[in-house]
């Protein structure tokens, strides 16, 4: 690598000429004459040089570019010594740096130790009309795009391409593995830049969760299999994502579990608002931007946005060039996008099963619905547990009755059990809290029998 330093700036003084040159021949020489001289001076120079350059680009065409990714990673983690200028940045809940290359700089690196390559970080400003074109992800996600020059001997190229670079993407993997984060994404008001970014902070475990415990089971061993299952999925000849629907009243615990799941698996979260997303194919854009090992979100699936069925929106296709449709979205649940990457899981959320289309709720369309339901006595205990760090008490009996009987979501039960440090005096106001709600759905109950017993009668007596 030594050799390549020292010929940089005979390099750039060759370049330096040329661009003269160049200049020069741009205002006095006609084109056909200039581009067969500078054609082949590109030639000779490129049949001198011992070495060949590799440009790894940050999106191979409308999808992440994986190398890129690792190669971000990699470079974070080796001797800087070389390096003028590095970025350094963290972000809560990360133990360590995270350290890259800065715009412009070169990095030395050996492999096995005879291998000398280089690499260096390039950007480059998107114009703002290439920038806006919702057509180009690559450019319409970023002001800039990125890449990486890797450049080396010849004689090396074997080697880089067989043996180094797919060296980088397995100690990458371990990299991530080691500094992971799980990763909030949402997609902001439709604009040119795509995404916004936030670690997700959310505690929520399993372990904390309050919910049905077989259920709890069931989808911890749903999730573990679908995590180890690429072997499987690979078997089979499906595409390895999974799709979950949580529907139950608000203050379930559904957005909560979301959180659970991501937490659980190391997957991040990238939430879509739908009424936000501009068209189908600005949806599309943003899933293949999503990179592997992630949890695709989307909220009130039910009232987000008027899906149109299918039929309706074969009807009125031009009105609805720029809108998210039905049939967009189930093509992106289980169509042919959904299967250009891998571990992806989807979970929509509603407070409002029976409101779905159809077609979004029939039997394999989703994996797993799973229902969230009002408070039942092993979630109370669970959050009695959380709260207060009691598994007992002379008080759970009158509670646990209470629980059976009255509507009460594990939202307004974890409310309750907030108002005092004190577990005796939480547990008795949320005794309050449920005879008060008792009483008034009590009441509604009754309201509501009277005024169908008068209804019924005035049938009756129209009849007569
Ligand atoms: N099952 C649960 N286990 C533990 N805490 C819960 C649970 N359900 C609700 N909570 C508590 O209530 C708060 C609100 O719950 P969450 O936002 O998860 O409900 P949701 O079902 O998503 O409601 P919405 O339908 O309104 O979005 C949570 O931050 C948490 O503190
Ligand atoms: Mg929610």
């Amino acid at each position: 690598m030594s050799e390549t330093k020292a010929l940089l700036p005979a390099i750039a003084t060759f370049a330096a000429s040329a661009m003269l040159l160049r200049s020069i021949a741009n205002d006095f020489i006609p084109n056909e004459f200039r581009n067969f001289f500078f054609s082949g001076l590109h030639s000779i120079s490129r049949c001198l040089s011992s070495h060949i350059t590799i440009v790894i680009e940050e999106f191979q065409g409308m999808s992440l570019n994986e190398v890129f990714d690792a190669v971000e990673a990699y470079l974070g983690t080796i001797e800087t010594a070389s390096l003028q200028r590095i970025k350094v940045s963290k972000v809560t809940k990360e133990k360590k740096l995270a350290v890259a290359v800065d715009r412009g700089e070169e990095i030395v690196d050996v492999f096995e130790d005879r291998v000398q390559v280089m690499w260096k970080y390039v950007c480059t400003k998107v114009e703002s009309s290439r920038a806006c074109n919702p057509g180009d992800l690559n450019a319409s996600l970023r002001s800039e795009t990125r890449s990486y020059e890797l450049t080396f001997h010849k004689k090396h190229k074997e080697t880089v391409l067989n043996s180094y670079l797919p060296y980088i993407l397995e100690r990458s993997k371990a990299i991530k593995g080691e500094r992971k984060v799980v990763k909030l994404c949402t997609n902001s008001q439709y604009d040119c830049y795509g995404t916004q970014e936030v670690t997700l902070n959310h505690p929520m475990t399993f372990d904390i969760l309050a919910m049905d415990t077989e259920l709890k089971k069931a989808l911890l061993d749903d999730l573990n299999n679908f995590k180890n299952g690429k072997e499987f999925y690979r078997r089979i000849g499906k595409a390895w994502k999974r799709g979950y629907l949580l529907y139950g009243p608000p203050g379930t615990g559904k957005s909560s579990l979301i959180a659970a799941i991501a937490n659980h698996l190391n997957y991040d979260i990238y939430e879509l608002e739908l009424t936000d997303a501009g068209s189908n194919s600005d949806i599309k854009r943003r899933l293949l931007a999503m990179p592997d090992k992630s949890i695709l979100v989307i909220e009130d699936i039910d009232c987000t946005i008027k899906l149109q069925n299918r039929e309706s929106e074969d009807e009125s296709w031009n009105t609805n060039r720029n809108q998210v449709t039905l049939s967009g979205l189930l093509n992106l649940i289980d169509g042919l996008w959904s299967c250009c990457t891998d571990e992806r899981i989807i979970i929509f959320t509603t407070n409002h099963k029976d409101k779905l289309d159809p077609a979004l709720v029939r039997p394999g369309r989703m994996d797993m619905h799973i229902h969230m339901s009002y408070c039942t006595i092993s979630a109370f205990k669970q959050l009695a547990f959380n709260y207060h760090g009691v598994r007992n008490d002379q008080l759970f009996e009158q509670i646990e009755g209470l629980i059976l009987e009255v509507e009460v979501t594990p939202a307004e039960v974890a409310g309750e059990l907030m108002r005092s440090r004190d577990a005796q005096i939480s547990l008795q106001r949320l005794i309050d809290f449920l005879l008060e709600k008792k009483t008034q759905q009590d009441h509604k109950a009754k309201t509501n029998e009277t005024g169908m017993k008068e209804e019924h009668n005035m049938e009756a007596e129209q009849t007569s």
